[in-house]
Parts: C-alpha cells; sequence; structure tokens
C-alpha cells in the first residue's frame, strides 16, 4: 500500500474534529475524500501532508512512518497560489529550486513538459495572462515536478467554471495515466469525486469519521460518456444516501 492513514483522530480545544479516520491509497490510485464543507477534510490533508500533528494515529508512506513530518507528498491547494511576480517557467520549477538547482537547470528541466500540460508557449508570461484552467494546470506542473510519490489535491478544480472544469477533468484522467499518478483528492464535488476516483471515501458526522468506501467501476466507458450512464447516476445517487443528501 502506498499510502495508509490509520486511526487518525484530531481535536481543536474542546471540538472533537476527526475521529479515527482509516484511509488507504494503493499506487496508481486516485482516491477521493468526499464531504461537506466544515467536516474536517483540509485538517486531514495537512496531517497527511505533515503540517499538522494528529493527536493519535499515524500516516505511513510506503510502510514508513511519516506522521507530523513534511516532504514526503506533493500537494497542491484550491487556489493555485502562483506568485503573481513570477514567469510561469520560474514558478512551475519552484520545485526544482528549492531542492538547490540553479535557475537555468531548473528552467531547462521543466519547459519541455510544457507541451504535455497544454502549456506550451506561456514558460515567459506572468500568471495574470494565463486563464484559470491553465493557472491550474501550471499549478500541477509544478505539483508534479516535486516529484513525490503521492500527490494531495485540494479542491484543485472548485474555482473553476463547469466547461474549463470538464475540460481538466478529461485531461487529469489522461495525465494519470500518462504519468502513472498516485493522487488523493479532496473534494466536495460529488460528480468531479465520481469521475476522477477509483475509490471514494465518504466522511461525515460529528466528530468527522468514515461513512462509507465505494469502489467506481467506469469499465471501458470514456471519461465523457461515463457521466451519462446509468451507472454514474447510481453510484451519485449511494454517495448522496450515504451523506443523508438525499
Ligand atoms: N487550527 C484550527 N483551530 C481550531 N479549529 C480549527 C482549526 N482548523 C480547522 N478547525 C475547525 O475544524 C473544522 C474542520 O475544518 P476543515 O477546514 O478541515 O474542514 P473542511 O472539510 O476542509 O471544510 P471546507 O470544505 O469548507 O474547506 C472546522 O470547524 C474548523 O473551524
Amino acid at each position: 500500500m502506498l499510502l495508509q492513514i490509520e486511526q487518525i483522530s484530531k481535536r481543536f480545544g474542546s471540538r472533537d474534529v476527526l475521529h479515527d479516520i482509516n484511509i488507504h491509497l494503493a499506487a496508481q490510485e486516485t482516491v477521493a475524500i468526499v464531504g461537506v464543507s466544515g467536516t474536517g477534510k483540509t485538517t486531514l490533508f495537512n496531517l497527511v501532508a505533515g503540517l499538522d500533528q494528529p493527536d493519535t494515529g499515524r500516516v505511513l508512506l510506503n510502510d514508513v512512518d511519516i506522521t507530523n513530518t513534511t516532504g514526503h507528498v506533493g500537494y497542491m491547494f484550491q487556489k493555485d497560489l502562483l506568485l503573481p511576480t513570477a514567469t510561469i517557467v520560474d514558478n512551475v520549477a519552484l520545485p526544482l529550486r528549492l531542492k538547490g538547482m540553479s535557475k537555468r537547470a531548473a528552467r531547462e528541466q521543466a519547459s519541455p513538459a510544457f507541451a504535455r500540460f497544454g502549456l506550451d508557449g506561456t514558460q515567459h508570461l506572468y500568471p495574470a495572462a494565463l486563464s484559470g484552467g491553465m493557472k491550474q494546470r501550471a499549478a500541477l506542473l509544478r505539483t508534479y515536478f516535486m516529484h513525490k510519490p503521492l500527490m494531495l489535491l485540494d479542491e484543485p478544480f472548485s474555482a473553476l467554471d463547469a466547461i474549463t472544469k470538464r475540460d481538466l477533468h478529461l485531461w487529469y484522467q489522461q495525465m494519470r495515466e500518462e504519468l502513472k499518478l498516485s493522487t488523493l483528492l479532496i473534494t466536495h464535488d460529488i460528480d468531479e469525486a465520481i469521475l476522477l476516483a477509483d475509490r471514494i471515501y465518504l466522511v461525515g458526522n460529528t466528530p468527522t469519521t468514515v461513512l462509507d468506501e465505494l469502489v467506481v467501476d467506469r469499465g471501458n466507458t470514456s471519461l465523457a460518456e461515463f457521466e451519462l450512464t446509468p451507472t454514474f447516476a447510481a453510484t451519485k445517487r449511494q454517495i448522496l444516501q450515504g451523506l443523508a443528501m438525499l
């Protein structure tokens, strides 16, 4: 197993936020965590990234305990957080610079990947010149250059309009195959979870715990078609029921 989140609990003051969370993710899987706003998804994300400490439980990456230590996973937040005063290539190459690479070498390594991410020609532009979808692709490319075995994506597409979002979903699905990505995706967009994830954990209740785990079986259906299938609708129904929204 690539990632194991074992019996994680977390409280802030007198408030229990997470209770006995158990989640796992295999290499090359995309796993989504779905829950309504305020259920502690970002808190969980911070615990996996080592940015915060759980009260109980542990996080294992390739069987190594990484609880409360940073630098093991790549992550991307909801807002693209590109540096406005740096060009796109320098933004994307930032993880390489942080590893000690020279500016020139980092640019040379980052630039060839731009075409695959649909960003060719944007290397020397500043973030303000890019559309929302392009900014998210640039942020994803930067996350990719962290060169970590696991990517944590917290609401990566939520700020985008519906058409751009769909475009990026299709693009992401292709990228994950080509680059053999392993991804933990946090979202409150149910359709997005069904489209992108191989498995979905539903979280909720007070304190938050895992309510249900679903396997999404897309079979051989293309992503564009899958949204229109009875399987998609049945999975959505199961999620809405699981979250007591139906
Ligand atoms: N550092 C903190 N101190 C105190 N309370 C906190 C802290 N961080 C988060 N919380 C509380 O924990 C709960 C869960 O917050 P969190 O941001 O993890 O939820 P979320 O599911 O990611 O929500 P959203 O989808 O709206 O981002 C919230 O009630 C929040 O107020």
